[in-house]
């Protein structure tokens, strides 16, 4: 199946998802709300959700969503719903065929809130599910970093469509991999990746209205290991900085690694600005959600990649809105992947 329509509409929808939290992080009220986790959540990340949602909705009215956010909080707090409501109003891609291609406008606030609560799928290994995260990376996108509009498809547990909408990297596939977001070469920033599983992976100039060219991207050859740059999150409590030090180290990697917010380390690695991406856990007990790998997972793969969790284990889609079967994410060129995973099963098994 080539996916065709099911890629389209959730490049549309992302690029517009995208354009509300560009609005929402130049403004310096971003109506942030903490979390039972204590994580923080935005009128940028409500408002995503419920864009995305419908778009979703309206084309694929019998596909589930699971969605990182729900709108319990805001059915409490009258002042930030409406808020949220005034983002999403003013909404557009300035192209009318796009916009009718999203299902019109949302109708109401009320609509809105429901939008938001349509993404409670439990998740699962049957049917097709997508997997939302409205801005992956909230504390880059709060600190003025990197952040990123994720949305894949899942489909009897594997991931067949993936895009990201990353407005903070460069537009240019070949820039050198930094965590800086100034625009020094003038170029621009915003990009939107995209990939179908078996068709291969693209990047396109995020930009307004209808969709722009598409290029395809693929991932560095990595000749001398020693050479690679690897990226890592910027939070030391979402992956363990010391283990990703460790194993860089025994590679034989000299160059620092870069720390950059959100899953635009999948998509910074897909296009071959950076080489690897680790991701090894801090904590036993926390369990990886889908909505914060599927899409880069099938970019990196499309793109020349393996991703595998810290054993070897491909991410496993299928159990519901967590990756419980897999602790840590290592995604690499194909041809390297076996050489790092050996490195990282070995930094791992000398602390035990
Ligand atoms: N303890 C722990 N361990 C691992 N991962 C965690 C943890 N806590 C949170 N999260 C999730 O990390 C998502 C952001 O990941 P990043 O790689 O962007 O991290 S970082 O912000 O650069 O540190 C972040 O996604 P968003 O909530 O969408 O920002 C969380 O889902
Ligand atoms: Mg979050
Ligand atoms: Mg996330
Ligand atoms: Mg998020």
């Amino acid at each position: 199946m080539s996916y065709e329509k099911e890629l389209h509409i959730a490049q549309l929808a992302v690029q517009r998802a995208t354009l509300l939290t560009q609005r929402v992080f130049h403004e310096k009220a971003k109506g942030t709300l903490s979390k039972d986790d204590n994580s923080p959540v935005t009128i940028g990340d409500f408002g995503a959700q419920a864009l995305i949602i419908h778009a979703i909705k309206s084309n694929f009215p019998q596909d589930e969503i699971v969605g990182e956010e729900e709108a319990s909080s805001l059915r409490e707090n009258k002042n930030l719903s409406t808020q949220i409501w005034h983002l999403v109003k003013s909404a557009s891609l300035e192209d009318e065929t796009s916009e009718r291609e999203l299902g019109g406008p949302i109708e109401s606030e009320e609509q809105m809130l429901q939008a938001i609560d349509a993404g409670n799928s439990a998740g699962g290994a049957h049917g097709r599910i997508w997997a939302l995260d409205p801005i992956d990376g909230t504390k880059g996108f709060l600190r003025g970093g990197q952040y990123a509009v994720c949305l894949a498809l899942i489909s009897d547990g594997s991931v067949k469509v993936g895009v990201l909408g990353c407005p903070n990297l460069p537009v240019d596939d070949a820039a050198p991999l930094s965590a800086d977001i100034d625009d020094p070469s003038g170029q621009g920033r915003g990009v939107l990746f995209g990939a179908v599983a078996g068709c291969g992976a693209t990047s396109r100039p995020l930009g307004r209205g209808a969709l722009q060219s598409s290029q395809a991207i693929r991932m560095k050859s990595v000749p001398d290991i020693t050479d690679a740059t690897f990226c890592e999150s910027v939070e030391a409590g979402h992956s363990s900085h010391g283990d990703q030090a460790a194993i860089a180290k025994a590679l034989g990697i000299t160059r620092e690694s870069v720390r950059m917010d959100s899953q635009a380390k999948y998509g910074s690695i897909a296009r071959g600005a950076g080489d690897l991406y680790l991701r090894l856990p801090v904590r036993k007990d926390y369990q990886e959600k889908i909505w914060d790998h599927a899409a880069g997972e099938v970019i990196v793969k499309e793109a020349g990649g393996e991703v595998t969790d810290a054993e070897g284990k491909r991410l496993d889609f299928s159990r519901g809105r967590t990756l419980k079967e897999n602790k840590g994410v290592v995604a690499a060129p194909r041809a390297v992947h076996a050489q790092v995973l050996e490195v990282v099963k070995s930094v791992l098994g000398s602390k035990e």
